[in-house]
């Protein structure tokens, strides 16, 4: 994506546009699947997905002002860049919005989520998430065991799980994920 200034909700492509393959992606830890978002209470790919990756926990966010308290305030905590100790999964149901990573390079690589999207962030990798324009997205959220949301602020070099991020990754994108 590009990095100017403009509204963030807005796609930020490059000029001309430049694209990632879901590859390029798992090489960063990031994991992707579509499902039908129609049948998530159902859905026996979920469950698989859900079964496999030990995620027992579940909750579902409408993120709108009417719903969220402190709104304005979680949506700034959201886009600004940070890591978690554990895997980041949100499962798109409604709407839409982007989550941006750090790829190759530390540039951003931005990925545009929308309703049957299913995305596994990897604990460690620098992110951050905005709505696009059309203001609303409903996620479900999983997680193994006990909920942890805490996000960590960028810079996190000495982070554990910034450290691991880096030990399991950097030999797939090359170094020039470490050192920043
Ligand atoms: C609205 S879910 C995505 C935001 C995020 O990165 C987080 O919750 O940690
Ligand atoms: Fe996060």
């Amino acid at each position: 994506m590009d990095e100017n200034d403009e509204d963030q909700r807005l796609p930020h492509h490059l000029d001309p546009e430049q694209f990632v393959s879901l590859d390029y992606l798992e090489d960063l830890g990031v994991l992707y699947w579509h499902l039908n978002p129609m049948d998530y209470e159902n859905d026996e790919e979920l469950h698989k997905i859900r079964a496999a990756r030990g995620y027992n926990y579940m909750d579902l966010l409408d993120l709108c002002p009417e719903k969220v308290e402190n709104y304005d305030q979680k949506l700034k905590n959201f886009y600004t860049e940070h890591i978690h100790g554990d895997e980041e999964i949100r499962y798109c149901l409604e709407g839409s919005g982007y989550f941006d990573v750090r790829g190759k390079d530390d540039r951003w690589i931005r990925i545009w989520i929308r309703a049957g999207d299913l995305i596994v962030l990897p604990a460690g990798i620098y992110h951050r998430f905005t709505l696009d324009t059309s203001n609303y997205v409903k996620l479900m959220r999983l997680f193994v065991g006990e909920p942890v949301w805490t996000a960590y602020n960028r810079p996190q070099e000495d982070h554990p799980a910034r450290k691991g991020y880096i030990k399991n990754f950097t030999e797939k994108v090359g170094v020039a994920l470490e050192a920043r």
